[in-house]
């Protein structure tokens, strides 16, 4: 039994499995909502909330406000719908300070990744990035050769508490084609560096972000939101019309902020966060990028405001490229089939 390749000249794949069509004889498909699947069974259940561009099972079950210890840390939900996650104490001082070492060490570009047109979205800021796979020596005792092997842990780690079991299991096997890591991006912000509005793109479907000396200043203006966004398709506008959205809105979003204090931020008329939580160095926050679907979640624009003081962070981005853009829900009916069609 194939996929029925007559729905691919729809943009949207009906999210229905082998197994189910073998069962049922039926195509169903929607150009409205791609995971409508009528729910009858356990399986349909599952399949319906199938979703390994999101978070793990043991994430999507906490509200806003709780915290889990999963893989030895602790992590607290921020935010639902978009899903925005903290964790405590991810990357100890030993290895905070062996990145930063290495970054300044292999040397920091300025960042000044472009939107469309001249205007860089970044300003006094520079990165660098760590392969977790460079072959070192510890021979000559330097504390920053280390760091492939920092990179790789924290790496590890960051996917270990926030990448669904699916992509882990994908990553554990190097199927590049479904889900990979991207090497360990170091970034510094000199005092007023500030990064944009943004949406983190390129088939990034979870970011997680670390805080490698306790300054904070990234902003999320609809962070905390869901029932403010109530009834708007997040997927279906741009950048520039979602941003004046939130020019309407009174107070929006979740500032994180960390030793800087708040005070720096809320002094300008920037924008008036709902919530602002509160970072020590070596947490961080993790946030998932794409919609189920396959769709930028444009919920999850996110800028980092000028800091007051030096700042340094680490990212460690994943990416799926077969579950982003528009095959997504067939690639996804199929995994699910791999992953879960057999036990039913
Ligand atoms: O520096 C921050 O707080 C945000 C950085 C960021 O959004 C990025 O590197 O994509
Ligand atoms: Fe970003």
């Amino acid at each position: 039994m194939s996929y029925p390749l007559v729905s691919l000249a729809f943009s949207r794949v009906a999210y229905t499995t082998r197994r189910q069509m073998q069962n049922n004889n039926l195509r169903r498909f929607s150009t409205i909502e791609p995971f409508a699947v009528d729910v009858d069974t356990n399986g349909e259940t599952l399949a319906s909330s199938f979703n390994p561009v999101g978070p793990p099972d043991f994430l999507s079950a906490i509200t806003v406000g709780e915290s889990i210890r999963s893989h030895g840390k602790n992590i607290t939900r921020l935010s639902s719908s978009p899903d925005i996650f903290l964790a405590k104490d991810l990357i100890p001082e030993e290895d905070r300070i062996i990145l930063m070492q290495a970054a300044q060490v292999q040397g920091m570009k300025v960042a000044g990744t472009k939107q469309s047109g001249e205007n860089t979205v970044r300003k006094n800021s520079y990165l660098t990035w760590i392969d977790p796979f460079s072959i070192v020596s510890t021979d000559e005792g330097s504390d920053w050769r280390d760091a492939p092997l920092v990179a790789r842990d924290t790496i590890f780690k960051s996917r270990s508490c926030f990448a669904h079991d699916v992509m882990n299991d994908s990553m554990n096997n190097a199927e590049i084609g479904i889900c990979f890591a991207e090497d360990l991006q170091v970034a510094k912000y000199d005092k007023d560096g500030r990064f944009d509005y943004h949406h983190d793109g390129y088939s990034r479907y979870l970011t997680v972000l670390s805080y490698l000396n306790g300054v904070g200043g990234t902003y999320f203006p609809f962070g905390g939101m869901k029932d403010e966004l109530e009834g708007i398709d997040f997927t279906n506008e741009n950048e520039v019309s979602v941003l004046s959205f939130k020019r309407q809105l009174e107070k929006c979003g979740i500032l994180i902020v960390g030793e800087e204090g708040s005070d720096a931020y809320l002094q300008s008329a920037f924008m008036k966060p709902k919530q602002v939580v509160q970072i020590e160095a070596g947490d961080a926050i993790a946030f998932y990028n794409y919609m189920p679907g396959g769709e930028k979640d444009l919920r999850l624009l996110h800028c980092s405001l000028p800091v007051p003081k030096e700042k340094w962070i680490s990212t460690a981005w994943f990416r799926s490229d077969a579950l982003t853009g528009p095959f997504a829900s067939f690639k996804k009916a199929q995994l699910f089939e791999s992953f879960y069609g057999g036990a039913q």
